[in-house]
């Protein structure tokens, strides 16, 4: 919410005759709120002693003197207003002040040259220039414009009427709803585009203003204009729609019944004008007191239509256009002195936001779907129709983003319809399946499948080898106590046998030789030697507690066991004979190598010789006919092919 007082800015007309300045100073000095002092000329007329006031100083925002470029009009006053209006605020500009002193110019802006646009078309430029800019809400705008003539309202943008004078066009009434909103019966609402589109909205409203004059009726002299430019926002997805309006208000000239010296019709327009004009200065007195309870918005349609403007949700600008020129005085000190009560209204700007009705009717269509799903899962109803092609597709969409996404906490919403949730088992059931059948590389989420077949595969790996490692430890045990058996005899035996001899004795038939207590020699061992078997019993051992994971350290009733487990195997008896053919294979390897190897040294010696012979012949070179040379040539190249 924006609390804000109503703004006030003053614009000077362009004055014909120059020494007409002398009547007002502008001081800038007092920065913040620049004031305008209207001097008084002296009137002889009035006599010498004159106690009236020579002077008035009104303060307002910024004051824009004669000189003062359409263009500054709208960049300090209208642009700010435009801003708030394109973030939901809504906003209004008017202007007040006596006939011909440049509302009309300052609102809509003079004819003869394109820099003499006014506000409206300077904002519905920059309004269309930042839609354009924005991509990221959906804009709307649509454009009203409504003329108040003698307390009636006309829609200026009505396009099925050719009006020829004022009555032509439809007539808007007011209607106030129970929370005190106005609604304008009648009053059509355009929608526009582009800038252009927006533009020839304005002409044709300017246009039909023009027609309907009636030759009594000086058009925008006697009649309020309010062109309302109405734009709504939505980010796209959202269901929140933002709408602001912003009412740009050319009002009816403001100089008084007594002035004006009308009879007739212009003096009943006269009335209607002031009479207005009276109670839009009754509700901007009301509001500027405090503790003022009832506000008469009623009283006129103007008022009506500008509640929200004055003393409601809007940010609102006022703008008194003052010619100040000496017979204007009068009219001068008034609009400024109705600008000073204006500027103490305090309006409360808000967001106008509110939710899309067609959005939030499918929400609540969604929502009602799903508590009927709920209930009959609660209830146990079944339903028994058949899930859509659409619906299957859908669904298959959801299980597969759910299986490819990353985050472990993610969570497959499929609500509470059962057929949906079956669905799903099954095709949860079909990919894994697939995956089995195809391997991993067939599947869009192989990584999620692996995992899931990864963890019982090693676990019944692991099963199985401890199983395995049971079997072969009670194994042990068996042949560990059948051994202990074997070795008690022996000892009893040989026992008995010493004690038949009278002394101890170690024989060829003892089952235990030396360094060897627990008598492994005793069996038939079919390996080579005893260093190889422990060898070997050593890298079994380690590849079984690689395999494993379990620390085992090889007991020495282990290795006994080993040793009756090769002997027992039924393949001991191949490994054996395989040996010995191992073992002959190999002395005939050898022999033949030392067979290879005395020829090498028979080779080597015959070089020797033959190098010597050539050093010999080289000699002889100097004297022996080129024949020999030949012969001697080919037994060298003959001696080169030897093999090495
Ligand atoms: N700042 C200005 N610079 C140049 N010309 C101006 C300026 N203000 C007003 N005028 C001219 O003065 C004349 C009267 O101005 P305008 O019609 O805007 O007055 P008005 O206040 O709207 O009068 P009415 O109450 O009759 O509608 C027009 O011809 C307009 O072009």
């Amino acid at each position: 919410m924006v609390k804000q007082t109503i703004q006030i800015f003053a614009r000077v007309k362009p004055t014909v005759r120059k020494q007409q300045q002398g009547i007002y100073s502008i001081d800038e000095d007092e920065k913040l709120t620049p004031s305008l002092e209207i001097i008084l000329p002296r009137d002889l007329a009035d006599g010498f002693v004159n106690n009236k006031r020579e002077s008035y100083k009104f303060k307002f925002q910024r004051i824009f003197d004669q000189d003062a470029k359409q263009e500054a009009i709208f960049e300090n006053i209208a642009k700010p207003v435009a801003e708030s209006v394109l973030a939901g605020y809504n906003g209004t500009i008017f202007a007040y002040g006596q006939t011909s002193s440049g509302k009309t110019f300052t609102i809509t802006g003079g004819a003869e040259r394109y820099s003499d646009r006014g506000i409206i078309p300077r904002t519905l430029s920059y309004i269309f220039e930042q839609l354009q800019k924005d991509s990221s809400k959906i804009y709307t705008t649509h454009i009203s414009y409504l003329e108040i003539y003698n307390e009636c309202g006309y829609d200026l943008l009505d396009p099925r009427h050719e009006a020829s004078t004022l009555e032509d066009l439809p007539k808007v009434t007011v209607l106030e709803d129970p929370d005190q909103n106005i609604h304008l019966k009648n009053l059509s609402l355009h929608q526009a585009t582009t800038e252009e589109e927006a533009l020839n909205l304005l002409f044709l409203g300017d246009t039909n203003r023009m027609i309907a004059e009636t030759p009594m009726n000086q058009a925008s002299t006697r009649s309020h204009c309010i062109f309302t430019i109405h734009l709504s926002s939505k980010e796209p997805g959202s269901a929140t729609v933002r709408r602001a309006k912003l009412h740009l208000v050319d009002l009816a000239g403001s100089e008084r019944v007594a002035k004006t010296g009308v009879g007739g019709q212009l003096l009943t327009e006269a009335k209607y004008i002031n009479l207005s004009l009276h109670y839009l200065e009754q509700v901007i007195v009301a509001l500027s007191e405090k503790h003022r309870s009832h506000i008469p918005y009623r009283n006129s349609m103007m008022t009506s239509v500008l509640r929200d403007s004055l003393g409601g949700n809007c940010m609102t600008t006022m703008i008194a256009t003052l010619s100040l020129e000496k017979r204007n005085i009068d009219e001068s000190i008034s609009t400024c002195r109705f600008a000073q009560r204006v500027a103490l209204i305090r309006n409360e700007a808000v967001l106008n936001e509110e939710i899309d009705p067609r959005l939030m009717i499918l929400r609540l269509q969604k929502e009602i779907q799903e508590l009927k799903d709920e209930l009959a899962l609660v209830t146990g109803e079944q339903r028994t129709e058949a899930l859509t092609e659409a619906e299957l597709l859908q669904l298959e969409k959801l299980i597969t983003s759910f299986l490819e996404d990353q985050d472990p906490e993610s969570k497959l919403e499929v609500g509470a319809d059962m057929r949906k949730i079956h669905h799903c088992f099954h095709y949860l059931k079909k990919l894994l399946t697939d995956k089995k059948i195809h391997g991993p590389s067939r599947a869009p989420f192989s990584e999620v499948k692996d995992q899931v077949n990864q963890g019982p595969s090693t676990e019944e790996e692991y099963k199985k080898l401890r199983e395995i490692l049971q079997q072969r430890d009670n194994e042990i045990n068996i042949l560990v106590n059948m051994l202990k058996k074997e070795k008690k005899k022996a000892q009893d035996a040989l026992h008995s046998s010493s004690m038949d001899r009278g002394e101890p004795r170690r024989s060829q038939s003892s089952p235990f030789p030396p360094g060897n207590p627990e008598g492994l020699r005793t069996l038939p061992l079919s390996a080579p030697t005893q260093a190889q078997d422990s060898s070997v019993i050593q890298y079994r051992s380690s590849l079984l507690h690689r395999k494993t994971g379990v620390r085992e350290e090889m007991s020495l009733g282990r290795q006994e066991a080993f040793e009756i487990f090769k002997r027992d195997h039924a393949d001991s008896v191949t490994i054996e004979d395989n040996k010995q053919i191992l073992k002959q294979r190999f002395s005939e390897a050898k022999s033949l190598g030392e067979s290879i190897n005395e020829a090498r040294r028979k080779i080597g010696r015959l070089k020797e010789e033959i190098t010597q012979r050539h050093v010999q012949q080289v000699a002889l070179d100097f004297h022996s006919p080129s024949w020999l040379k030949i012969q001697i040539t080919c037994s060298r190249l003959s001696l080169n092919s030897l093999p090495t």
